[in-house]
């Protein structure tokens, strides 16, 4: 077991490359962020008002919520906390985890994949849920990542 722990969410399978590569590269223990109602692709139409990720996203209060217990974070001192950007930020199922777990103390570092965007406000988003962690802004892991330097950004986080 590691003290470093990669959690993400993916919902279409590209995060989910990521996070494997990092928590590889970092020699992390690796936490899938499951939905407890999975996404269709009709609910990740993003050109369309009424799909599920428009709705939820359109709404702050929106937590949907998870399959499956939360990991033991007792021996984490840092989670990398990587998801797919939504309309600029991190969908509302990574406050849902964020909420229920307890954070405080811990370093969160973000990290996603995109059509572009970046990180944005992300952090600052997050912070707000999580008043007790640290969150900031890691890196966007758009394409093929490069072992070597995953590792050393782990090492440096
Ligand atoms: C509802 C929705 C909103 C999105 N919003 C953005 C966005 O604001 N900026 C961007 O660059 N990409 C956006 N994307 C594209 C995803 O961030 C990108 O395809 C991501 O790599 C998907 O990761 P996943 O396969 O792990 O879900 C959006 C995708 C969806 C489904």
């Amino acid at each position: 077991m590691s003290n470093i722990l990669v959690a993400y969410f993916s919902a279409s399978g590209v995060t989910a490359r990521a996070a494997n590569a990092l928590a590889e590269a970092a020699d992390a223990d690796l936490y899938e962020i499951l939905p407890a109602v999975p996404y269709t692709d009709a609910d990740l139409d993003w050109t369309n008002k009424k799909s599920r990720s428009s709705v939820e996203m359109n709404d702050p209060t929106a937590r949907p919520a998870l399959a499956g217990e939360l990991p033991d974070l007792t021996w984490y001192d840092t989670i990398f906390l990587g998801f797919p950007i939504w309309w600029y930020t991190a969908p509302s199922i990574i406050k849902t985890f964020l909420e229920a777990g307890d954070f405080s103390g811990k370093k969160i570092a973000l990290f996603a994949t995109s059509g572009g965007s970046g990180l944005g406000h992300t952090d600052r988003d997050l912070q707000s849920v999580c008043p007790g962690a640290v969150i900031q802004n890691g890196k966007l892991l758009n394409g093929s990542q490069d072992v070597e330097s995953l590792a050393s950004w782990a090492k440096r986080t």
